[in-house]
Parts: C-alpha cells; sequence; structure tokens
C-alpha cells in the first residue's frame, strides 16, 4: 500500500522540487490541490489531515497555520520553513546531527527540516563541539555563499527578470547581523554564542557554500587540522550524503579556486578542511535546493518511514 502525501505549497521553489522527487516514486501517492483552492484553509486541512506525511513549503507564518490545522494523529509534518526549528515539541530534520537522531525521526509526527545555510554551518561545527575540539563558549564567524533560489519565487523573479546591474555581483545580505537561522545555528551546534554571520548571494541559480575561518589558538590547546579533519571523518563515518574531503583538498588547490556548485542537483554535502601550521578554514558544501531544502525533505520522509536505504536521492 502506498503512503499518503500532500504538499503544502506545491507550486513554490521547494514544493515543486519535492514534487519532482516523488513523481519517481511509486511506493508514493500524492495528493494534489486544485489550483484555485492553493490557498483555501479548509481544503489545505482536509488534504493535511488526509495525509501519512504532509510537507509545509510555505512563509513562515502560513506553515504555523497549516501545523495548527492538523488534529490528526497519524499526520507526519515536514516543515521546510523557519517557523518551528527550535520549537519544542518539533525534532530537527538533520539525520546526521548525532547518534539518536534517525530514531527520533522515526518516532517524530513534527519534523522542522533546517535552513541552507544552517544544514552546512551545523554540519561542519557540531562535530568539533562534541569532540572536544571547539568549546560550547567558542566565538566564531561565518561566511555563506549561495545562490538566489535560496530566495524563493521572489528573488528567482528578481534575477531572471531584467535584472539591474548590481545583481550581476555577489551581494552581502542580513547585515543587521540578525540572520534568521542563528537560533538553530546555536542551538544544534552547542555554541553559546550566535556566530558573527554574512551571508552573500550571487548570480547564480543554486549551489551554497558556508566557510568558517579558524585559528588554531581559537581550538583546544595543541589542535591540528589533522585533527579537525579526523573529528569531522569519525562523526560521519557511514553516512551516505557527507562526504569528508582529504585535507587541503589536492583538486580544489590545484585549480587555485573552490566550486560552490560542486554538489548542485545532489542531497549531498562536501566537507573541506583547509589548513595551515596556524589556521584551518572549514567549508561545507551543498545544493540548497537538495540537501539545504527539499532533498533534505524527502530525506527525513524516507528515515520516518523506514525506507531511508532504498530510495531515490544521490
Ligand atoms: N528556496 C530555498 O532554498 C529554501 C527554502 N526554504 C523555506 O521553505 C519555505 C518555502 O520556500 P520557497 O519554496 O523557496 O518559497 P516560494 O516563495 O518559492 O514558495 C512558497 C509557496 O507558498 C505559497 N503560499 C504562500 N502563502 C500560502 C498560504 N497561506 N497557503 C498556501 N500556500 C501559500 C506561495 O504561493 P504563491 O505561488 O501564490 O506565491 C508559494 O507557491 C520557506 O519557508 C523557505 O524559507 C528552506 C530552505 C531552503
Ligand atoms: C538567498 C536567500 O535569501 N536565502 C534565504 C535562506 C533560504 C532558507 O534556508 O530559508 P529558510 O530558513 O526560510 O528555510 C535567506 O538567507 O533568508
Amino acid at each position: 500500500m502506498a503512503f499518503v502525501v500532500y504538499v503544502d505549497g506545491q507550486e513554490g521553489t521547494t514544493g515543486l522540487r519535492i514534487n519532482d522527487y516523488l513523481a519517481q516514486r511509486s511506493d508514493i501517492e500524492v495528493l494534489r490541490i486544485d489550483a484555485d483552492k492553493r490557498k483555501d484553509a479548509a481544503e489545505r486541512a482536509r488534504l493535511l489531515n488526509a495525509a501519512d506525511v504532509a510537507f509545509l513549503c510555505l512563509p513562515d507564518a502560513a506553515s504555523r497555520e497549516a501545523a495548527a490545522m492538523v488534529s490528526n494523529p497519524k499526520t507526519c509534518l515536514i516543515d521546510a520553513s523557519t517557523a518551528h526549528r527550535t520549537a519544542p515539541g518539533w525534532v530537527f530534520g538533520l539525520p546526521e546531527l548525532c547518534k539518536g537522531q534517525r530514531e527520533a525521526l522515526r518516532g517524530a509526527k513534527r519534523i522542522a527540516n533546517p535552513g541552507c545555510h544552517a544544514s552546512a554551518f551545523i554540519l561542519a561545527l557540531r562535530p568539533l563541539v562534541d569532540a572536544g575540539l571547539l568549546a560550547p563558549e567558542a566565538l566564531v564567524s561565518a561566511t555563506s555563499i549561495t545562490g538566489y533560489s535560496g530566495g524563493g519565487k521572489g528573488m528567482i523573479a528578481e534575477y531572471q527578470g531584467d535584472a539591474p546591474a548590481q545583481l550581476q555581483s555577489p551581494r552581502p545580505y542580513a547585515l543587521a547581523l540578525t540572520h534568521k537561522h542563528l537560533p538553530e545555528m546555536m542551538s544544534h551546534t552547542g555554541l553559546k554564542t550566535a556566530p558573527v554571520f554574512m551571508p552573500v548571494v550571487g548570480p547564480f541559480y543554486k549551489g551554497l557554500t558556508v566557510s568558517v575561518p579558524l585559528h588554531l589558538q581559537q581550538l583546544r590547546p595543541g589542535s591540528t587540522p589533522e585533527q579537525v579533519r579526523e573529528a569531522l571523518a569519525a562523526h560521519y563515518e557511514g553516512e551516505r550524503f557527507i562526504r569528508v574531503m582529504p585535507l587541503r583538498d589536492a583538486d580544489t588547490l590545484a585549480s587555485g579556486f573552490f566550486d560552490v556548485q560542486g554538489c548542485n542537483d545532489s542531497n549531498r554535502v562536501d566537507l573541506f578542511v583547509f589548513g595551515s601550521e596556524t589556521q584551518v578554514l572549514l567549508m561545507a558544501r551543498l545544493d540548497n535546493l537538495g540537501k539545504g531544502a527539499s532533498g533534505a525533505a524527502v530525506q527525513c520522509m524516507n528515515v520516518h518511514l523506514g525506507v531511508e536505504e532504498s530510495l531515490g536521492l544521490v
């Protein structure tokens, strides 16, 4: 018997991509809402409550509204928005976060998927905190370079229309230093202080890389770049979507440049450690619409339904 799935926000950037993934699956029956009822609360409530799994691919306020509509105890919600990522009762949708996370996702009926920048930041730093290399009290900074599809339909239209010249250069943003991913970045790494975080959106569709520069003096005394890479490799051993690259990745150093789009069209995260005698630079790369959004949501569904090993993501 097929699992019944509904995507609330089926016409948005994340929803469309989830539907592409689901279309390849014979074990999933997708409920679709009529075009003229896409924002009709009663019809959305009916479909949400008819689903085994419902994805919320909506702005935050609409996600909160949708969650409040669900009374069927069997419906599992997987929310792609920022609304519930540190909310009590919701499990964070990052199976690789730590031991026990998969089991938590199997049992959960409320799953909040990470933000795209946050996924990369957390996957790069959580192992260092868990291994005792980076103290929870550490003060860190991060930048993120991202494609414009991260900004949803609105930003895509801005870039693909008659775009003004300033959109052709990288644009730093969130300069009030209050980016909406900071709470989840702290809560799911264990860091007690928010990083100084500067995202930069560039004139390409998708692909994202978070970089975290660290002086070795910021780490446990005596730490080396080798130990940093080792901590990542040990944490993610056996994880099929996480690739810990060789220390000082030779291909990148030989080419001289880092390829921000190198994980596009995959659900993969590549983790890089570059290092000198006194410094390390951690870089985490993903497709913001893959492991940064829709791929991650489908992966969480697979984990929840207990079909993770068999299905559809690369
Ligand atoms: N794009 C990305 O890389 C990522 C996005 N996310 C998050 O996922 C969520 C969806 O983002 P994204 O797909 O990019 O956004 P889009 O703007 O592309 O799509 C949002 C969709 O939600 C629909 N919608 C808005 N309000 C309602 C409502 N009240 N009822 C039903 N549908 C509604 C919109 O309808 P309409 O078409 O009429 O505007 C639109 O189709 C957001 O919370 C976003 O922050 C998370 C990680 C990464
Ligand atoms: C380029 C761009 O604007 N990106 C979005 C993040 C996309 C994402 O992860 O959004 P949610 O947290 O809403 O899920 C931003 O930085 O706000």
